[in-house]
């Protein structure tokens, strides 16, 4: 999906939810764990609930790693169930020599259908660059994340700058807002208008909203520019909203609060 139709599907469903389908299969509802699709079975009731309700959805490769052999045709099976008019997001956090990304590229670009991938851009500009040369995909890079450790390493200086203002500006260097977003967690709310300066086109994917805290209120405010320019993620507090049989219709409810909370921003 490129940037025009991503900004289409955005302005027409008034949100920039992306649904997090990090799915543990212990936390599925006790009446689906029987089954011996419960993952998959759990997740195309998601998708069906909440599709009019968001433009992307994010599957944490690791939830599906994790289940071994099987999990990978989970992950499969349900990155197919997602119709074209969602943007589709691998979040492998991949990054390597350049010939393995280029392996990584190819694994979830070319052999499973997803529009993005997160990358790590620790190992710097060959390690990123094979997921750039696909023009028609988003790569993700992480920037500032939510997570406290991000303390470790991207709030350290260097000089001037953050690390984590360093590595954003290089690497916004390497691509254009047409292939290239940026994570920034919502945690990091006092650093969204000074990012939002510097990269005034990127989409940023932010994660951190529900479950970790970040105000989606804050970052709108701070971040959104005229194609929005945001992708908004929440995991758990929309598949976990309940752990009943009313599980879809929770998830549909709480990604249906987001859209009308998003709607009024983007006015
Ligand atoms: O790249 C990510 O998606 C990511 C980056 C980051 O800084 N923080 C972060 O939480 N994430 C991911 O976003 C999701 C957040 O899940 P919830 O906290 O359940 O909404 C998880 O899949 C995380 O792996």
């Amino acid at each position: 999906m490129n940037r025009q139709s991503l900004v289409e599907q955005i302005k027409k469903k008034k949100s920039y939810l992306c649904v997090g389908l990090d799915t543990d299969p212990d936390k599925i509802p006790a009446h689906l764990k029987q089954r011996p699709d419960a993952v998959l079975a759990f997740n195309k009731a998601i998708i069906d609930a909440t599709l009019d309700a968001c433009v992307s959805y994010k599957i944490n490769t690791a939830f599906y790693e994790a289940m071994g052999p099987r999990g990978w045709e989970i992950m499969e099976e349900t990155v197919h169930y997602i119709p074209s008019t969602h943007l589709k997001i691998a979040d492998a956090k991949r990054g390597d020599i350049g010939n393995t990304s280029s392996q990584y590229a190819k694994a979830f670009f070319e052999a499973l259908p997803f529009d993005a991938i997160t990358v790590a851009p620790y190992m710097g500009a060959d390690s990123v660059q094979p997921f750039l040369e696909y023009d028609n995909k988003w790569t993700i890079v992480l920037g500032l994340t939510s997570n406290k450790g991000a303390a470790d390493f991207e709030l350290q200086k260097m000089g001037e700058e953050y690390l984590y203002e360093k590595v954003m500006k290089t690497v916004a260097s390497w691509g254009n807002p047409g292939n290239l977003m940026f994570v920034v967690g919502a945690t990091q709310a006092e650093a969204f208008s000074a990012i939002r300066s510097w990269l005034p086109d990127h989409f940023f994917l932010v994660p951190g909203v529900g479950a970790q805290g970040g105000s989606l209120r804050e970052i709108s405010e701070k971040a959104l520019n005229k194609d929005a320019g945001l992708l908004v993620n929440a995991s758990r507090a929309i598949i976990y909203a309940s752990e009943k049989e009313d599980f879809a219709e929770e998830a549909r409810i709480i990604a249906s609060q987001y859209q009308a909370e998003m709607s009024n921003y983007l006015q």
